[in-house]
């Protein structure tokens, strides 16, 4: 487990991690998201002692890294895939971390295997390419075969090949009960990879829950329905006591109604329906409505210099709902 216990860092006025507590646990992979800036590297260094906390404390299997005899032995971790010898070769590297960590020779085989860089162990690093380097990095947390594994922006650089590999390897290093924590800004594949998530903002605990409950107390769901017989089925929900929202093009959003029960009711009245479908926001949407206050750095809408901002687009309602505004 990595245990962090009221763990804060500064950087003169600059609070950068505040007062963090959560835990880490074996036999699931759990998300690290945050806005840029949120204190995510930051807070990882801290768990590797690359970083002196300013206050609290962070353990990894009860004891501080700087205790830990073999580091890599309990913990790998890739923060930044181009912190290497690039006039090493990719063996070489790899050999060095070994040998500093009582970790014999045959091992770098075996994970120069497991990353698909065989090939290439021979060659020099500094000719590799992002996802090549990403590829090495992710060998060398493989390398003391650790129980913890910790990677931040392990995706970066990999092509759709190698993000696939990547979801596979993290969930399955979690089904052999180890503990992986994982940072992305890539929502989409940290909703199919992570089972929990750790959400932080301007350094502060913003959740710690699992996927499906984040979803869900972070976003609207509803039940969408077509039908051109519009008003009848607005008599019949109406009565049987459903909250209906009218939208604007003759759709009826259903809050907190289950498509079964709404389906029997329209088929009990004879009322024809054209759609009828469950939605359930992303976790890219409920992950920006938590962090909409605490995003330090915003985009403008115009990026032209001079150019006026664009008014926000007059399309359909959004799944997150009328009465949240994006951050802009
Ligand atoms: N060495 C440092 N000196 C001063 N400020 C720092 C230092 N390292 C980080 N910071 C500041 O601390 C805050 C948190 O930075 P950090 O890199 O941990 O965020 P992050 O969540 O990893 O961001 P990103 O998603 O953009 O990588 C930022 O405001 C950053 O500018």
């Amino acid at each position: 487990m990595i245990e962090l216990s009221g763990l804060t860092k500064r950087y003169g006025e600059k609070v950068a991690v505040n007062n963090l507590t959560f835990t880490v646990r074996p036999g699931i992979v759990t998300g690290f998201l945050g806005p840029n800036g949120a204190g995510k590297s930051t807070t990882m260094r801290m768990m590797l002692g690359l970083d002196r906390p300013t206050a609290g404390d962070v353990r990894i299997d009860g004891q501080h890294y700087d205790r830990l005899k073999d580091p890599l032995k309990y913990i790998g971790a890739l923060l930044d895939a181009k912190a290497m010898h690039g006039g090493r070769s990719a063996f070489n590297h790899l050999l060095c971390l070994a040998q500093s960590n009582g970790i014999p020779k045959s091992r770098v085989h075996e994970v120069l295997d497991t990353v698909g860089l065989t090939s290439v162990a021979r060659k020099k690093a500094k000719g590799f390419s992002l996802g090549m380097g990403q590829r090495l990095g992710i060998a060398g947390a493989l390398l003391g075969d650790p129980r913890i594994l910790m990677f931040d922006e392990p995706v970066n650089g990999l092509d759709p090949e190698g993000i696939h590999w990547i979801r596979n390897l993290m969930k399955s290093l979690a089904a052999q009960g180890r503990t992986v924590f994982v940072s992305s800004h890539l929502m989409s594949e940290m909703a199919l990879t992570a089972d929990h998530l750790v959400v932080i903002g301007q350094g502060r605990l913003l959740a710690d829950t699992s996927m499906a409950d984040f979803i869900a107390q972070n976003s609207r769901s509803f039940v969408r329905i077509r039908t051109p017989q519009r008003e009848r089925l607005l008599d019949v929900l109406r009565g049987a006591g459903f909250l209906v929202v009218e939208t604007g093009s003759g759709v009826l959003e259903v809050d907190d109604g289950k498509s079964e029960h709404i389906g029997e009711l329209a088929a009990q009245h004879q009322i024809v329906l054209h759609e009828l479908s469950p939605q359930r926001a992303s976790l890219e949407e409920a992950f920006m409505q938590l962090t909409a206050e605490s995003v330090e750095y915003h985009a403008h809408a115009g990026a032209d210099a001079g150019a006026p901002a664009d008014p926000p687009p007059a399309g359909p309602p959004q799944p997150w709902g009328d009465d949240w505004t994006r951050s802009r």
